[in-house]
């Protein structure tokens, strides 16, 4: 895919976007003391679930339609924008019928390209801005197919949303961050507004703070936070949403980044640091090149003698020394384990074809 034309950031340039509001608009009076308890003019986008794709039947699954009339009161009074997620092209008819500021498509609808496909017709040529969380396993190939399905039916006003994975590997998190993912992401389309969602990474509301300055540290562009009049009785999500209060609390203490800094002083510091790390890359790129050649010495060596190239002592020796030696060097052992992984799998890969290069031919043969 190459990098679509996504230069409008929704009405401006302004960062942080900030969306906050309750999992589920569950009554007029829940959504409104909500909305009374949040600084409006902090807030540019009001949540609200109006339909809930829940893991179990029997769950609370949204208000549905109804919702919509009590969004518009609640507008009426407040004036905010509303953001809500669409899982069907019904509910993309509904939502734009009744004023929607902005729509998502949830991780569970982006891993299906037949549904990313069906709202991305129904959404054909809207203005308003659509975002697209991540699926739910990790998979970036299927969150820019679910972005260029839309940007494919002329929706150009896009956006992602981080929302954490769901993975096999034990975390405190409801669904890991696997931030490198998101990170891939805009690597490949910088004009993307990327906002982070702590709420559902967490899972609950002791994590958010932390989450939320984490995703501000890696240059996102805003924040969808879930906030709930009275979070323990919500009817949904009830571990991870704020108070209002406490939702006030986390955007005074959040420290918002810089993209860049237009001080001389830093950047030409920054220079300096930089040639530096080029010098150290350098230096470890003449290492591995030595290391390899002597990789492609001992590989003929085995192939004259018709020895193995795996050896598994040697091996194992090699993944428990190099993450010792890392230690007294205050390299993180886990890391230099998959460093080294990397390596020996292109040391086999070079011995291989040491092992099946054809032996030089006479001119005559
Ligand atoms: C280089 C060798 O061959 C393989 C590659 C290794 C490495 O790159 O360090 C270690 C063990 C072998 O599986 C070797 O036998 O020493």
């Amino acid at each position: 895919m190459t990098n679509p034309p996504l230069h409008r950031r929704l009405d401006s340039d302004k960062k942080p976007i900030i969306i906050a509001g309750p999992c589920s608009i569950e009554s007029q009076s829940q959504f409104l003391k909500t909305l009374k308890g949040l600084d409006l003019s902090k807030v540019d986008y009001i949540r609200g679930g109006i339909w809930k794709p829940r893991t179990r039947p029997g769950s609370f699954e949204g208000m549905g339609e109804v919702a919509f009339e009590w969004v518009k009161e609640v507008q009426k009074e407040l004036g905010f924008k509303f953001a809500t997620e669409v899982a069907s092209t019904e509910h993309v008819d509904i939502a734009l019928k009744n004023g929607a500021g902005l729509l998502w498509i949830g991780a569970r609808t982006t891993v299906n390209p037949f549904n990313v496909q069906e709202i991305a017709e129904a959404l054909r040529g809207v203005d308003l801005p659509v975002f697209v969380k991540n699926p739910i396993n990790p998979d970036l190939s299927l969150w820019k197919g679910a972005l260029e399905r839309l940007l494919k039916c002329d929706v150009k006003n896009l956006g992602a949303i981080h929302r954490g994975f769901q993975t096999f590997q034990q975390s405190k998190y409801r669904n890991t961050p696997l931030w490198q993912i998101p990170m891939e992401l805009k690597s490949e389309f910088p004009d993307l507004p990327l906002l982070c969602d702590p709420s559902h990474i967490g899972g609950k509301r002791s994590l958010i703070a932390e989450l939320s300055q984490r995703a501000m540290d890696l240059d996102f562009d805003g924040l969808m936070v879930e906030t709930h009049i009275d979070p323990d009785n919500a009817l949904s999500d009830n571990a991870q949403q704020l108070t209002p209060d406490a939702f006030g609390l986390l955007l005074d203490s959040l420290i918002f980044r810089n993209h860049t800094s237009k001080n001389e002083d830093f950047n030409n510091q920054l220079d300096i640091i930089r040639e530096q790390i080029d010098q150290a890359d350098r230096e470890i790129l003449e290492a591995i090149a030595t290391r390899l050649s002597l990789v492609e010495k001992i590989g003929t060596y085995k192939k004259d003698n018709n020895v193995a190239i795996f050896q598994i002592s040697r091996w194992k020796e090699i993944l428990h020394s190099r993450p010792e030696w890392a230690k007294s060097l205050n390299l993180d052992p886990e890391f230099i384990r998959e460093l080294y992984r990397h390596i020996h799998q292109q040391s086999v890969r070079i011995q291989t074809s040491v092992f099946n290069k054809e032996q030089d031919k006479q001119p005559n043969d």
